[in-house]
Parts: structure tokens; C-alpha cells; sequence
């Protein structure tokens, strides 16, 4: 089939290439002339491990194009996809500018008949609405069918989610969609969940919160268990294993950030306030949220005190591991505490490093090893479990000024810490200080 891809960011860059792969021939278009050049050239403008292979590959084989112009870029297209971003307004609802800028682009420019798939994650009701922006605005006599196809990827493992997914919710009351649809992600042999477009929709924004909701709710659970004695990994653990609750999702930290999960539990919100529903549980879990994202930086405090010219390494800036990404990353909370608190900060992450230039403070340093920002720290926090980290030897916290170390994402057994003369905190466990233990006995 020949297939267009709108918007080449973590979604639509991803998914062009992917189908590919299986054997379409894909025109990935955006507007950005910068990076479709680079594409031109075999570069990746984002970081998404496996992506410039494959890329490049599909690039050699003759099944992926890429192009700024619109009009050239839906000429032969069966199909045309969606992928652009749908960020949020300040009100917290999802700014539709850039998906109804597409739509009317192809009611203008299509030529064919074409079934356009949302891929972005658009509030229930917006597929409707472009069915009818684009039928109003239809230059040519073409039959053009909005169906709804959600996407489910993570940032980090986006090739292998796309390939493995667990489902393909296609959204749309046109059987004849569907089933070229399904006939175009046949090879990928992932089940397929057809169903009306609004419920299709709705799917799309409730697994996020839902998702949400469990991270909310395990990080309440290791509030509790830092006042009451346990240990939330092993409560997690011990939960995770009736099937019913499962799990993933219950690894405790300093929060979700990231892209989606912040911008679609918002959006949802917003959709159940404009039906005048209020989606109490799920406010509930926004602000546990912003209460966690902070609780690195508090639990500075309450062990540092004045931060006032101390030197804080912070360990890891995107808002998770192998992305470079750090949309609504906790870094960007804590980083800005610590520059408002008057520390001075030096930062370390493998890969955000770029991005991270772009969005945090000026002031920041950025060590180029993750021993450079630990050397002569007053404490370091550590917000992103890359696994570099993980893996480091520990022995480098001898290097700071004191070894205070926080640590956001639990990334280290508490009996390996014990073998070292540190005072750790983490989240929902208990607090090991033998350095002060140490130094008392001495
Ligand atoms: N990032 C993720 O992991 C996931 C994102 N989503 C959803 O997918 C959508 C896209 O997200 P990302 O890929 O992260 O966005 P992104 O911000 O990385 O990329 C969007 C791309 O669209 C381009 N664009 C904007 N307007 C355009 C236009 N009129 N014509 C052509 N290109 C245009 C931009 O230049 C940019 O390259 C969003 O709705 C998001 O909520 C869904 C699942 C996963
Ligand atoms: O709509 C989207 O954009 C995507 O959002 C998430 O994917 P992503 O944001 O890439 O990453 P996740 O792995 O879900 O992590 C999101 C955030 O939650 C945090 N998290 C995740 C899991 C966990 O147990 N605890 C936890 O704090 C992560 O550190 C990260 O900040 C969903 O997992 C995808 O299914 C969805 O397609």
C-alpha cells in the first residue's frame, strides 16, 4: 500500500519507518524543512534506540520518502496518518491547531479517494469534527474517511512496541476502513480491536490515565511505608504478583513526566469537565503527582538544609531512560528549586544533555562524565534510572564533599548501600546512613 505519514516526531517517525519495514511504501512528510533534511541524509532528529538502523535501511530499499510539501506528499496516498502533536493549552485541553491544520491541508490538496487515520491523541469527538472539516473543505470529488487507530508506543522501546504491541484499536462505523486497515498492519499479526471511533478515542485516553493512576497510587502507598516501616519495592513486588492487579506500573519515584501521561490526564479531565462531569479520582492523581515530583528536592532540604552555593549533582534529566527526551521531566521541577534555592547545579545525563540546553535553567553545568558531577557534590540526587547509572561503581560517591545521596527512582539495592560509608534516601524505603554512623564511632 502506499501510505503517508504526517508529522515525523516519536510517533509518526516511528510508525513510518515501522511500515515500512513491513513492506509499504511510506512518504513521511512535516513541516519542519531542518529535519526532513536531515532525514533526507539518513539522520535521526530524535534519539529512539534502533531507529537510524532501520531507517536507513527502509531509506536503501526504495520504501520511505520524505518530504515538506504537503501536496506531493499525499499524491499517492491509499492511506495518510496523523502523527503531529496535540500539546496541551494552558486550561489543560488538547491544542487541536496542528491536526486541524492537516485535515484542511488534505481536504485542499488529496486528489485520491483516502482513509486518514488519527494517530495523534485527539479528545472524543475530534475525528467527527475533522470528518466534517474535511468533507466542508474537500477541493476535489474524493471520498476521504476519518477513522480513529490510537497509539500505544513508549518513548525508549517505540520500535519494539510498534512491532509487539499488545493491541491495534482501530475506531471507525466504515467496515471497508477497517478492513484495509487490518489488512495493513496484517504482518505485524497483532490483535486488532475494532470498535466506533468516540470509544476508540476514549481507549486511548483512559489507558494513559489509568497508567497514571498507578504510579499515583504506588507512590502514595511509599509515602506511607517511609512513615510506617515497609518497603514499597517489596510491597510492589508482593502486590504485582495477583494477576489482577499485575505488575508493571508500580515502581515508585518521583513521578510520570514525559509527553503524554501529564498533558492526557489533564486533557481527559477537561473532556469530562466539558460534559460537566468531575473526574475527581483522576485530579486526585495530577496532584499526587506534582506533590511527588517535588519530593527529591524536599528531602534535600530536610537533610542539607540551606542549599545556598552547595553543589548538587543531579544524576539523569529525561523523563526516563533511553529517550532524549525531557518534555515535563521531573528534572525541570527540581532543577529549577535547586537554581531558585541558590545551589549550584551539575548535571549528567548520557543522551538529554542537547534538549536539556534548550529548556532548563542557564546556569546549569553539564558534566560531560557522571563522575565530574559527583567529584566535590554536596549531595547528589539521582532522577532518570539510565543504566549507567544503575551500573556504576558506587565507590565514586567517595568523591563528594558529603556523600548525601537521593535517590528518586530506588536504583540501588539498600544492602549494596549499606556496604558504604553514605547517607541514602530513597523513595518509600528506609534511610541508610552509615556515614554518620561511621563517623560517630570514630
Ligand atoms: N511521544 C509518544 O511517545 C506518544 C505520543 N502520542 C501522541 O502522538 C502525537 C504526536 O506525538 P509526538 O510524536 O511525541 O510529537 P512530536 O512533537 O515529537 O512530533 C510532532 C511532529 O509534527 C510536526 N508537525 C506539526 N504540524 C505539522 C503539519 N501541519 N504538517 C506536518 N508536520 C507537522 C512537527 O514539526 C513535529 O515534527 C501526540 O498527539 C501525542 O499525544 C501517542 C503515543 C505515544
Ligand atoms: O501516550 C503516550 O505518549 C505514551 O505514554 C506512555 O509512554 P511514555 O510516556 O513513553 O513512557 P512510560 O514508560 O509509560 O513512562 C511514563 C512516565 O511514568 C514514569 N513511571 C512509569 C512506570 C512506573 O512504574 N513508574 C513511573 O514513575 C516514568 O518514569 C515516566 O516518567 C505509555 O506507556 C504509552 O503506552 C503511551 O503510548
Amino acid at each position: 500500500m502506499k501510505l503517508s505519514v504526517v508529522g515525523t516526531g516519536y510517533v509518526g517517525l516511528v510508525t513510518g519507518v515501522c511500515l515500512a519495514e513491513i513492506g509499504h511504501h511510506v512518504t513521511c512528510i512535516d513541516i519542519d524543512e531542518i529535519k526532513i533534511e536531515k532525514m533526507k541524509n539518513s539522520i535521526v532528529p530524535i534519539y529512539e534506540p534502533g531507529l537510524t538502523e532501520l531507517m536507513t535501511k527502509n531509506m536503501e530499499e526504495d520504501r520511505l520518502v520524505f518530504t515538506a510539501n504537503h501536496e506531493e506528499g499525499f499524491k499517492d496516498a491509499d492511506i495518510i496518518f496523523i502523527a503531529v502533536g496535540t500539546p496541551e493549552n494552558e486550561d489543560g485541553s488538547a491544542n487541536l491547531t496542528f491536526v486541524e491544520e492537516v485535515a484542511l491541508s488534505i481536504a485542499k490538496t488529496a486528489k485520491k479517494d483516502t482513509i486518514v487515520v488519527t494517530k495523534s491523541t485527539v479528545p472524543v469527538g475530534t475525528n467527527d469534527r475533522l470528518q466534517i472539516l474535511i468533507n466542508e473543505n474537500k477541493l476535489n470529488t474524493i471520498k476521504v474517511e476519518v477513522v480513529s487507530n490510537p497509539e500505544f508506543l513508549r518513548e525508549g522501546s517505540a520500535i519494539y512496541d510498534t512491532f509487539y504491541g499488545n493491541r491495534i484499536v482501530i475506531g471507525s462505523n466504515n467496515e471497508k476502513a477497517v478492513q484495509q486497515l487490518t489488512e495493513l498492519y496484517k504482518p505485524l499479526a497483532i490483535p486488532i480491536y475494532s470498535t466506533d471511533i468516540r470509544s476508540a478515542e476514549m481507549i486511548k485516553y483512559a489507558s494513559n490515565a489509568f497508567l497514571a493512576t498507578k504510579i499515583s497510587f504506588i507512590n502514595e502507598i511509599a509515602n506511607i511505608c517511609e512513615r510506617v516501616g515497609a518497603d514499597v519495592e517489596k510491597v510492589a513486588a508482593g502486590m504485582g504478583l495477583d494477576k489482577r492487579i499485575g505488575s508493571a506500573f508500580l515502581k515508585a519515584g518521583i513521578g510520570y513526566g514525559g509527553s503524554c501521561f501529564p498533558k492526557d490526564t489533564k486533557a481527559l479531565i477537561q473532556i469530562a469537565g466539558n460534559v460537566a462531569y468531575d473526574f475527581e479520582l483522576l485530579r486526585g492523581v495530577v496532584n499526587v503527582n506534582k506533590k511527588q515530583q517535588r519530593m527529591v528536592f524536599e528531602k534535600l532540604v530536610e537533610n542539607l538544609g540551606n542549599l545556598q552555593r552547595k553543589k548538587i549533582a543531579v544524576l539523569g534529566l529525561a523523563f526516563k531512560p533511553n529517550t532524549d527526551d525531557i518534555r515535563e521531566a521531573p528534572s525541570i521541577i527540581i532543577t529549577n528549586e535547586l537554581t531558585k534555592a541558590g545551589a549550584y547545579v551539575c548535571a549528567y545525563d548520557p543522551i538529554a544533555t542537547e534538549n536539556a540546553k534548550k529548556t532548563l535553567d542557564s546556569s546549569i553545568v553539564y558534566a560531560e562524565k557522571l563522575e565530574d558531577a559527583i567529584k566535590d557534590a554536596d549531595a547528589a540526587v539521582i532522577l532518570t534510572e539510565w543504566s549507567e547509572i544503575k551500573n556504576m561503581d558506587l565507590n565514586i560517591f567517595k568523591s563528594m564533599k558529603y556523600p548525601l545521596v537521593i535517590d528518586g527512582r530506588n536504583i540501588f539495592e539498600l544492602s549494596d548501600i549499606k556496604k558504604l560509608q553514605i547517607e541514602y534516601h530513597s523513595i518509600g524505603r528506609s534511610t541508610i546512613n552509615s556515614y554518620d554512623q561511621l563517623s560517630l564511632n570514630s
